[in-house]
């Protein structure tokens, strides 16, 4: 058997058609544009490229998208003042602090992170939108997970009743991938890097999400025939040459539906940040 190949560019269009009619609605109806702030720190080439591509597509959607470029020697206190004005600025309706920050401030990561105030909170990485997201109350959602979800849904995959396995704990994606396969009724395994016999609970799931990030590391025999296989894995293993975190060659022989990289959860990535900046604005701007 050979496995559906769920294209990421297929379904993102898709969403950012959606998007795209919410964004107009609002425009029509309150005279003014949705604004995306993305703040940058440093040099890293994988995350310009990442910013380059949602700039990009902001422009094709109709949205003010902003890059703040700071140096990679900027204080802890001076980049959360940076935070704050765009926390104050009206024009700003979501704001996103690319991640990896340069190794000096990776410990003061979350602190600098929750200066963002959950309503512009656009990757739902706020304790309060986390909190939310947790009890089921409406929020700000991580975009990734987000995408991987309306994979799933867009494809005809019910999740109701199904075995998912999300194999990775993190913050922005296993923890919140969890959360939101367990509010679709699907019973649901996290694996980490303590897990035993995680080859046996990945083979009992129907659909599972691999979030590793360990290049290739999901093979055939970790996978259920039929299984739904969402890749969330970006590993640059040589200059041009990006694998995700599932062996694509043996497991697209066994599995019933499975996401490519690049092609894949990437570029949903990116469509669900253009529908929460919109979200974000409507919420800000139609006060009910
Ligand atoms: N605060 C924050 N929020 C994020 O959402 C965030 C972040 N930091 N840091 C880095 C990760 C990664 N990420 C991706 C976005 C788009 C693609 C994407 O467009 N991928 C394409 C192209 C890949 C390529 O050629 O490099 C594809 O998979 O086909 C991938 C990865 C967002 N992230």
């Amino acid at each position: 058997m050979s496995a559906v190949i769920l294209s990421g560019k297929v379904y993102a269009e898709k969403l950012k058609a959606e998007a795209k009619v919410k964004l107009d609605a609002l425009v029509a109806k309150t005279g003014i544009k949705p604004g995306l702030t993305v703040i940058i720190v440093g040099e890293d080439p994988a995350s310009q490229v990442y910013v380059r591509n949602k700039h990009r597509t902001c422009e094709e959607m109709g949205i003010n998208s902003q890059v703040v470029n700071l140096p990679q020697d900027i204080s802890k206190e001076e980049l959360i003042a940076n935070i704050e004005k765009l926390n104050n600025d009206t024009a700003v309706h979501g704001i996103l602090l690319q991640l990896p920050l340069p190794k000096a401030l990776q410990q003061y990561e979350s602190e600098i992170l929750y200066k963002i105030i959950p309503e512009k909170d656009v990757d739902g990485f706020h304790p309060v939108n986390v909190g939310k997201l947790s009890i089921g109350e409406k929020c700000m959602v991580p975009c990734t997970p987000l995408g991987c979800i309306k994979m799933l849904e867009l494809a005809g995959i019910d999740i109701d009743g199904k075995n998912a396995v999300v194999i990775g704990r993190s913050n922005i994606v296993g923890k919140p991938m969890a959360n939101l396969l367990l509010a679709r009724n699907a019973t649901v395994t996290v694996c980490h890097s303590h897990t035993k016999n995680l080859a046996q609970i990945a083979a009992s799931a129907d659909i599972l999400i691999a979030a590793v990030g360990r290049p290739e590391f999901v093979t055939a025999d970790m996978v259920k025939e039929g299984a739904a296989v969402i890749d969330v894995g970006i590993n640059r293993i040589a200059p041009k040459k990006l694998v995700g975190d599932v062996d694509f060659a043996s497991v697209s022989e066994k599995a019933g539906f499975i996401t490519p990289v690049p092609g894949g959860v990437g570029l949903l990535t990116i469509a669900m940040l253009m529908q929460n900046t919109v979200e974000a604005a409507q919420a800000q701007l139609i006060k009910e």
